[in-house]
């Protein structure tokens, strides 16, 4: 009583920040002890939380990797459990550490964990597909978008449109190089993956290399690291309440418009136009179409659902198609370092070119790159692109074989780099080599550890595609070029990723140098 007399004494100004101090210190502790009797009850094993700031490591955020570096400090210190609780400020979360655990929750109990963690709330709010709020409105989506998921779409006619961003990436390196000037990675893998997706999926036929494309720019508002989309990733996972607010909205009423306005103006040409392309304006057209209620109607007016299919496919799960470039960028980066496996490419490309009896980039020469496809998967080993996989328990479960009980609304991570790191599932994990995706040399252990491309039935469905993309782009560059370093001579680790950003992209551009090989052969 004593106190509180003394306190409300005290000048407004100076009491109201004390007590609401207060009144979150006392908020902080009911959080964390609550949590914490209810994982003692449930066998899972964490580490008790600091006062308000959760986990200790999390201070970094900022400095180092947003989550690469304390998850992988939480990983490295817990070796001898299978999972581990803790908390990240307020937001409790369950570090699951084996694979064969991560293959139970996420294959076997999909139907029990099958939220990502930002769901929106409203069915026809426009959303990505990760962020579907029910599993029937989910799996609508992604059987609609599975055609576009097939690699076949882009032999043939498809192929020849990736044959002239070929061109452009050609044109743009080759007159760097005669500058003297070193080639960003960063810039020639952003500017084909995009443009590629771009003319592929809605028929827009860009040249960024020239002028940044309309779907380059709008990509770029998602994907550039920084505070402003650190922030929102953050408020999604953590700060539910206050994460509904515009400014902190993944997808904001600005992209929502843009993508409104861009698939009307490329549905309208189609139906004037009339031909068929098999991308994603014929996938929207023919699902309007369908729509019995709608058949009269001629004007091409496009619905929230066409909207969430189009941002689902062109940014993926995790602002996915980015990750192409990024994983694009990586693998010039660990080959520059690598000449014996440019080497191993060329001979490679040169053989299937043979095989096809052609000279030239093809659908089959590049769906036959084998080592180069092991060279992309090994890149997405080291460097994963995802800090954290995420589910949430959607009702409480008992994975088989253990005793630990999962209780409904539990946030569960995966850390893939430390994973791909660990000497128990891949022999000397820091070296890039491979042959270790060969199929004679891979074991299930490794199949069961590598999560690259994620776990179970929300695992990416556009992996091969965006393996197709990176293949083309580096077995068309490594053909014609030495690739040498230029910014970095040594291998990257987690110390070099963007402080700001939950995927795991380098803080500074990638720069290379080009030899063009005839001129090294003479
Ligand atoms: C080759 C580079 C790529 C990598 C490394 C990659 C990685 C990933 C990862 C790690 C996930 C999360 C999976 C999980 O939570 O279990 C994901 C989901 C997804 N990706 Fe990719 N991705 C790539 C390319 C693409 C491309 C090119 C597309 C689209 C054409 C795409 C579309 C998606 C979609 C739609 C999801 C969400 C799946 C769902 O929630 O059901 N990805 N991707």
């Amino acid at each position: 009583m004593h106190l509180l007399e003394t306190l409300f004494s005290l000048p407004p100004l100076l009491y109201a920040p004390l007590l609401v101090g207060s009144l979150c210190l006392v908020f902080n502790y009911l959080v964390y002890s609550r949590r914490v009797a209810q994982w003692r009850k449930s066998n899972i094993p964490f580490l008790t939380p600091s006062f308000l700031i959760g986990h200790k490591y999390f201070w970094g955020v900022g400095r180092n990797s947003a989550t690469v570096v304390p998850l992988d400090r939480i990983y490295q210190e817990n070796k001898d459990k299978d999972l581990v609780a803790f908390f990240v400020t307020t937001m409790p979360v369950v570090l699951l550490r084996k694979p064969a655990l991560i293959k139970q929750v996420f294959a076997k109990n999909f139907n029990e964990a099958f939220e990502t963690g930002c769901a929106v709330d409203d069915e026809s709010t426009p959303h990505l597909l990760s962020q579907s709020p029910n599993k029937s409105l989910w799996k609508a989506h992604r059987n609609a978008l599975s055609p576009m998921f097939a690699t076949t779409r882009l032999s043939g006619e498809g192929f020849a449109k990736i044959r002239s961003h070929i061109a452009h990436m050609s044109a743009h390196v080759e007159e760097k190089r005669l500058q003297g000037k070193p080639i960003s990675t960063k810039e020639v893998a952003m500017n084909f993956v995009q443009d590629i997706i771009s003319n592929t999926f809605l028929a827009l036929n860009d040249n960024s290399y020239e002028k940044k494309g309309e779907l380059r720019k709008f990509l770029e508002s998602f994907t550039e690291p920084g505070w402003n989309n650190l922030l929102k990733v953050f408020a999604q996972l953590y700060l539910r309440g206050i994460s509904k607010l515009e400014p902190l909205q993944i997808v904001t009423t600005k992209h929502i418009e843009s993508m409104r306005s861009l698939l009307q103006k490329q549905m309208e040409q189609r139906n004037q136009s009339g031909g068929n392309e098999n991308d994603l304006i014929d996938l929207l057209i023919r699902l309007k179409e369908q729509d019995q209620d709608r058949k009269s109607d001629s004007e091409m007016d496009v619905t929230n659902e066409m909207i969430s299919l189009g941002l689902s496919l062109l940014l993926g799960g995790n602002l996915g198609a980015a990750v192409v470039d990024n994983m694009m960028s990586f693998t010039m980066h660990l080959l520059s370092l690598y000449p014996e496996y440019q080497e191993r490419i060329r001979q490679e490309v040169e053989e299937v070119m043979k095989k096809h009896n052609t000279t030239e980039f093809t659908y089959e020469v590049v769906r036959d790159l084998q080592f180069l496809n092991q060279c992309l998967r090994e890149t997405a080993r080291l460097y994963p692109n995802t800090s954290a996989l995420s589910r949430v328990c959607t009702e409480d479960f008992t994975p088989a074989g253990t005793d630990y009980n999962f209780k409904k609304g539990e946030r569960i991570v995966v850390d893939p780099y430390s994973i791909h790191r660990d000497p128990e599932y891949f022999e000397n994990p820091d070296v890039f080599n491979p042959d270790r995706f060969s199929p004679k040399n891979r074991d299930s252990k490794s199949i069961d550890a590598f999560l690259g491309f994620g776990k179970g039935p929300r695992k990416c469905p556009g992996n091969n595609v965006g393996l197709l993309i990176a293949s083309t782009l580096i077995g068309s560059l490594v053909q014609k070029y030495e690739v040498r370093p230029h910014s970095h001579t040594k291998q990257m680790d987690a110390y070099d990723f963007h402080p700001r950003s939950f995927a795991i992209v380098h803080k500074d551009d990638v720069l290379v140098d080009l030899m063009p090989r005839e001129v090294l052969a003479h």
